[in-house]
């Protein structure tokens, strides 16, 4: 395969048209579905020339993390849906590039399981958990202990669903729960039993805050759009910000996280980390939003595709193909290191390009 494009076309066709809809979808119109691949190419890079060096170096420091590219696997739910050996595949690829893994909650093989997997390929292989703080705190408290005994090096709380996305392609579908034999693993053995994942408007600052004063691990916020929230996602002592349009699954009239990712670098300061994912599919897309200001990007969809369309081996294609990509992308900038990707090579395509 020579793109992540070529991937997708592979999955599309092996997968049940339900499961490739559930995971290609949006919400509504999927107008931000669209807009989050449509944005990075509406921005250009302008080159620097002559760098000076033959050696370019991709490694980023995270909360809890050294990984070996700015490219992150963002949290996706379900990933026996795509393949049978689900989270287990996924979880050795990404041990096996040596970059972060966030867990989804809602994953198809419990959290302890993918860590172990992970470690089998590489005994310091990085995990991070994603978590939907549950109204029940005794089940939010289980689950945050159960990611710290499996070696998660940190919590990223998804802020984005107060309520569950309008996914119109699975209404179509009749697509609303699992099949047989596919469960949320990590959602078993809890107080009163196994449970489905709630999402809930009634959750405020002041549970993120009795979230991070119950644990030593770093925590990051996924879902941060308004400039706003990222100073007080600062304020209340988070550990990085994800700036996500939850892949346009959520608020179908949110902006690309590209569009916004200036404003919050401008706002954050430096204090932690910015990451950003949403229609992230080139090296180039990767450079762009390091040139703005992230720290690293995390892609969701390519990894499915990767895994519906070769299993573990395909996962691994979609990084080192993203690894290729952006090491590529980076010299012909004529950059040597991250830090040479700054805010000036970033201008808007067409005869405006420039003004920015
Ligand atoms: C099928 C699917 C399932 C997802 N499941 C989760 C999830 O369980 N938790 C979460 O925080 N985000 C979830 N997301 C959102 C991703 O973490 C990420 O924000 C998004 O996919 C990034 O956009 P991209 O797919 O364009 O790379 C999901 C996205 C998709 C496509
Ligand atoms: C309860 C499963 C959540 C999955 C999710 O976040 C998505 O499909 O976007």
């Amino acid at each position: 395969m020579t793109s992540l494009a070529e991937l997708h076309d592979v999955a599309r066709q092996r997968l049940a048209p339900e499961h490739y809809d559930y995971f290609a979808g949006g919400a509504g119109d999927e107008v931000a579905l669209a807009d989050n691949e449509r944005s990075f190419r509406r921005l250009a890079l302008l080159p620097r020339i002559l760098p000076g060096s033959a050696t370019r170096d991709l490694a980023v420091r995270l909360p809890g993390a050294e990984a070996s590219m700015p490219v992150f696997v963002s949290p996706t739910a379900f990933h026996r849906l795509a393949h049978p050996d689900g989270e287990l595949a996924t979880a050795r690829a990404v041990a096996a590039a040596g970059t972060v893994l966030i867990a989804s909650m809602a994953a198809t093989v419990a959290i302890g399981d993918m860590a172990a997997a992970a470690r089998e390929v590489d005994p310091g292989a990085t995990l991070w958990f994603q978590l939907y703080l549950q109204t029940d705190r005794e089940v939010t408290d289980l689950l945050v202990r159960r990611a710290a005994d499996a070696g998660c090096s940190a919590l990223v709380v998804t802020v984005d669903s107060p309520v569950f996305g309008r996914h119109e392609r699975d209404r179509r579908h009749g697509f609303t729960d699992l099949p047989d034999g596919l469960f949320a693993e990590n959602m078993r053995d809890l107080p009163g039993g196994p449970r489905n994942i709630e999402m809930s408007p009634a959750l405020s600052w002041a549970d993120l805050d009795r979230l991070r004063e119950s644990t030593s691990l770093p925590v990051l916020l996924k879902g941060v759009l308004h400039p706003e929230d990222a100073h007080l996602a600062v304020e209340h002592g988070m550990d990085g910000i994800l700036v996500s349009n939850h892949g346009g699954r959520q608020l179908d009239a949110a902006p690309a996280p590209v569009d916004v990712l200036p404003r919050i670098v401008e706002v954050v300061g430096g204090r932690v980390p910015v990451l950003l994912d949403g229609g992230v599919r080139r090296g180039t897309d990767v450079a762009i939003a390091l040139a703005l200001g992230a720290t690293a990007v995390g892609i969701g969809r390519p990894v499915l595709w990767g895994l519906a369309a070769a299993g573990e081996s395909g996962v691994r294609q979609v990084l080192e193909l993203l690894r290729e990509e952006f090491d590529d992308a980076l010299a012909l900038c004529g950059g040597r290191r991250l830090a040479d990707l700054t805010r000036d090579l970033v201008t808007v395509r067409g005869p405006e390009g420039g003004k920015w």
